[in-house]
């Protein structure tokens, strides 16, 4: 049985919304999840280390940056090799500002220069998930689970 973790920050709620249906879908397949809130929770980078499959949410600060309580994360990220590891990233944006959802591509790019190799979509939801994207949640995670039995394979 893969070891999932989904590790999110959020500061209004909408992020952290996603992660919870995201989560429950993911359980509905009968797979155990480790979540955490970063800022919150006691999480760090090396934490990754532990698992085959990662979710990771967060929403876009200031001009399309990474939101500050995930600096120190994202910066420790530069010395862990993530090869093999099976990560999708997701978060809340907001379309009226220019770089929608920069944080994502961030964090994606990040991921892959450590080595996880199967960094796979990017969902990102338009400020509060309406019900059309909580639809969109559940299918994320259930191409997330697919994926995994793939790679597991
Ligand atoms: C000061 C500020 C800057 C923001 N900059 C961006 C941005 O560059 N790109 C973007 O897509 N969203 C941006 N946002 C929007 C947030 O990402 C959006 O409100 C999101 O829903 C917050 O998610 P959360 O509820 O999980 O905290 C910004 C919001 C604020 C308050």
């Amino acid at each position: 049985m893969p070891k999932v973790i989904l590790l999110f920050c959020s500061m209004s709620g909408n992020t952290e919304e996603m992660a919870e249906i995201i989560e429950s879908n993911i359980n509905n397949h009968g797979l155990e999840v480790h979540t955490f809130q970063i800022d919150m929770d006691d999480a760090m980078a090396t934490d990754l280390l532990d698992y085959d499959a990662i979710l990771f949410g967060t929403y876009t600060w200031g001009d399309g940056d990474i939101p500050y309580e995930v600096e120190d994360f994202y910066d420790d990220m530069e010395d862990i090799d993530l090869t093999g590891k099976v990560v999708a990233l997701f978060g809340s944006c907001d379309s009226m500002y220019p770089n929608y959802g920069g944080a994502i591509e961030t964090f994606s790019e990040r991921f892959k220069e450590r080595g996880a190799s199967n960094v796979l979509y990017h969902l990102k939801v338009d400020l509060t998930p309406d019900q059309d994207d909580v639809e969109r949640c559940q299918k994320f995670a259930d191409d997330f689970v697919e994926q995994l039995h793939m790679y597991a394979e």
